[in-house]
């Protein structure tokens, strides 16, 4: 898969087996500027149905959540609602709406939310299915002006330096974009 500074998601190849699509993956991220490359697990190729009317393929909308680092961690917030997720942590944001880009979502949700000014820096590797037709993406982000405080969706706000991301019971697909946050930690 690759990944472009838009967040925009390609797929460049398939039907590879694992070490050759890693190495295919490691060779592109050598090359590729502003582009990144990864491997993913699928399934069995089942068959497609070929007779689906356009009208009836959900439009993707994204979600997106800002892991938001500042002097060396990352702010992690406590939903408190809707009940499903509800008392879990997660990167704060929210959906796209209509003509919007990533970015500029997660920045206007970030002021909505934390009442803060921040920047979107660019898309961490990965993207997750949160219902059909909703994406989740995470985004690196930095603080510009404002102190997050829970404005909206959130009960509590925790700054977590890089032994504490383990500290908090996360959503499950943000639980798997730690590894990649714990590396943006180690670079600010
Ligand atoms: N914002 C956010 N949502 C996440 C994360 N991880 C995760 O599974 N989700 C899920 C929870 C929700 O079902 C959905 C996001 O919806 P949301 O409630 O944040 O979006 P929103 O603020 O635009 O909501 P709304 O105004 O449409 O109600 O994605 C995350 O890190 N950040």
């Amino acid at each position: 898969m690759r990944q472009d500074d838009n967040g925009n998601r390609y797929l460049v190849a398939t039907g590879l087996g694992r070490a050759e699509a890693e190495a295919l993956a490691a060779e592109f991220e050598a090359r590729g500027h502003k582009q990144l490359y990864w491997v993913e697990a699928v399934e069995p190729r089942t068959p497609q149905r070929t007779d689906t009317p356009q009208q009836e393929r959900p439009e993707v909308r994204y979600v997106v959540g800002g892991a938001l680092v500042h002097r060396g961690r990352v702010l992690a917030a406590r939903r408190n609602s809707p009940p499903e997720v509800a008392g879990y942590w997660e990167f704060p944001g929210g959906k796209a709406e209509p003509g919007e880009t990533q970015e500029q979502a997660l920045e206007r949700e970030l002021a909505e939310e934390l009442g803060i000014r921040a920047r979107a820096l660019r898309p961490l590797p990965g993207s997750w299915s949160v219902r059909a037709g909703l994406e989740l993406r995470i985004w690196a982000a930095e603080l510009l002006s404002g102190e997050p405080r829970p404005l909206a969706d959130h009960s509590e706000l925790r700054w977590l330096g890089p032994g504490e991301l383990d500290d908090v019971d996360w959503l499950a697909h943000d639980r798997e974009v730690l590894p990649h946050v714990a590396a943006l930690l180690a670079e600010d």
